[in-house]
């Protein structure tokens, strides 16, 4: 007993207060050097919930609201997630360009990992190996401007569809909401799916999905708290809208894959010349390819299309949604533009894919659509590394949100920056890629969208027949400078409410 006494006086009982006071000294050591971190300006922040309560539903407005006081790199912080919010195309530039290979991470996110196979898919999978041979897939056999043009038939047909309802409206009211909507699904669902799927159950089952990418998460920012996401039912909920989106892609991937099976060597070598092949036929025959040993399986496939289909219709619409209200809100960029449309066009009944490249001003209205309406006002990405940005220590693991609506609307860089006004883009130097700053609806560099040229060709098409076939108004003679445009954010940030028109088809004479 006194044996043991003396171990505890003599041993024990130092050696704990040595290793306390060496835990000590080592956290002491640790806040010293993080404090000697010269950290981007912060706003405020509170106990556990750190900034949250200071970013509303829109949060890009509430962004560039914070930056005005705290500067174009801010640091927040989510609950216990920090995140490096920047709003002017300098920080973006140095984001997106020169410090490029430290920000190609996308950051993991509960809910949508959840529902996309835990980050199987392009957009969200982080940098490495397997996002490079993904992303190689989708740019030389997906999205190429090769494998676009070959779904010009596709695009053609919607599109006269499009036009058709719209000549039947005889003048009354038209929903034009509902109808870019569904030649957007319709010409993506014949893409990607190879038919079109349109019916109530898989609009729903669409509709709750972007709902659910979108839908706030406790968890996310405050993981000691992630029990009232299971008690508000998002768990079962993004479960059970994960389950139905897999049921239905792997019963059309099984479909395809059965009939593949079935067919002669013959026909599977007609296949691979076919124009019209869906992106799941091209995928299926990547995936009996590849003998890299790259994981290119079931997951992989449903994945990408899954990607394709949510990034690629709620854009593409949204953008042509606005596009419209501006020219309806603007009648002389209309007029200029409907000017321009017949003189390409020269008396044919319609425009063709051929001559979308000769339209400049249209080119200025596209690009003016996107700087003042960019359909995804946040490009997130994430830190791999610890890096300087401006001067400021950006740790790795940071989130980044690139504020690329404040950016599009920034005074320093855009004269009168509210105003809808395709002139600016006239003979200038700015592109889709991101070569200048400013101008960053598609992001830039390696991790840029892969989709423009598909995006660019529905969009002008679009645009570019209905103002050269129809005369458009606000119904019931309402004037077009008090125009509604108000903005919802959802996925993307769409007009608050449905783009109701008038269409008035234009005589022969206009057409010349
Ligand atoms: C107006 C239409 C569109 C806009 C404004 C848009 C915008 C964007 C933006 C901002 C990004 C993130 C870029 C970055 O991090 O730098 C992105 C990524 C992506 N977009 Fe688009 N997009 C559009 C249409 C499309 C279409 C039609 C497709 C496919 C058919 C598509 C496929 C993708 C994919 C796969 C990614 C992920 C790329 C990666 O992470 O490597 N997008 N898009």
């Amino acid at each position: 007993m006194l044996f043991s006494m003396n171990v505890l006086a003599y041993f024990i009982v130092p050696s704990f207060f040595l290793i306390l006071i060496t835990i000590i000294y080592l956290k002491c050591l640790s806040t010293l050097s993080k404090t000697h971190k010269n950290l981007p300006p912060s706003p405020w922040k509170l106990p556990i919930i750190g900034n949250l309560h200071q970013v509303g539903k829109d949060y890009h407005r509430s962004f560039l609201k914070l930056a005005r006081i705290h500067g174009p790199l801010m640091l927040m912080h989510l609950g216990s997630v920090p995140l490096v919010v920047v709003s002017n195309a300098h920080a973006a530039e140095e984001i997106l360009k020169t410090y490029e290979l430290a920000f190609l991470d996308r950051g993991e996110s509960h809910i949508i990992w959840k529902i996309t196979y835990g980050g199987k898919d392009i957009a969200l999978s982080n940098y490495g190996e397997y996002w490079r041979r993904l992303r190689s897939i989708a740019a030389l056999h997906l999205l190429s401007n090769k494998s676009v043009q070959s779904f010009q038939q596709v695009r053609e047909e919607e599109m006269t569809l499009m036009l058709d309802r719209i000549q039947e409206t005889c003048g009354s009211v038209v929903n034009f909401t509902k109808l870019i909507l569904s030649l957007n699904n319709d010409v993506i669902c014949r893409l990607a799916l190879g038919r079109k799927y349109n019916g109530e159950k898989f609009n729903t089952m669409v509709e709750q999905f972007k709902q659910l990418v979108v839908a706030f998460s406790v968890g996310e920012y405050i993981p000691s708290l992630s029990w009232i996401d299971t008690l508000r039912g998002l768990n079962a909920k993004s479960h059970k809208i994960a389950k139905e989106f897999d049921e239905f892609l792997e019963d059309i991937i099984e479909e395809y894959a059965r009939r593949n099976t079935n067919e002669s060597l013959v026909s599977k070598i007609d296949m691979v010349d076919r124009q019209d092949r869906s992106f799941i036929d091209i995928l299926l025959e990547k995936q009996r390819e590849d003998e890299s040993g790259f994981q290119f399986n079931r997951v992989t496939i449903k994945a990408v299309i899954l990607d394709i289909f949510v990034v690629a219709t709620d854009t593409t619409f949204t953008t042509l949604e606005w596009a419209f209200s501006e020219l309806v809100k603007n009648p002389l960029v209309m007029k200029t533009l409907q000017k321009e449309v017949n003189l390409i066009a020269r008396g044919k009944p319609k425009i063709t894919e051929d001559d979308i490249g000769k339209l400049e001003y249209m080119d200025a209205v596209v690009k003016e659509t996107l700087r003042l309406h960019v359909p995804a006002p946040i490009i997130p990405r994430a830190s791999s590394q610890d890096v300087k940005i401006m001067g400021y220590d950006i740790e790795a693991g940071t989130r980044v949100a690139i504020n690329a609506w404040a950016i599009g609307r920034d005074p320093a860089k855009w004269e009168d920056p509210e105003e809808f006004r395709p002139e600016r883009f006239l003979n200038s130097s700015f592109d889709y890629k991101g070569s200048r700053f400013e101008f960053i609806p598609f992001g830039a560099g390696r991790r840029g969208c892969p989709g423009i040229q598909f995006a660019n060709t529905l969009i002008k098409l679009a645009l570019a027949n209905v103002v050269y076939k129809f005369d458009l108004a606000l119904p019931r003679g309402e004037i077009c400078g008090n125009m509604d445009m108000s903005e919802t954010a959802a996925l993307t940030v769409h007009k608050l409410n449905h783009l109701l028109l008038v269409a008035t088809p234009r005589s022969e004479i206009k057409l010349v």
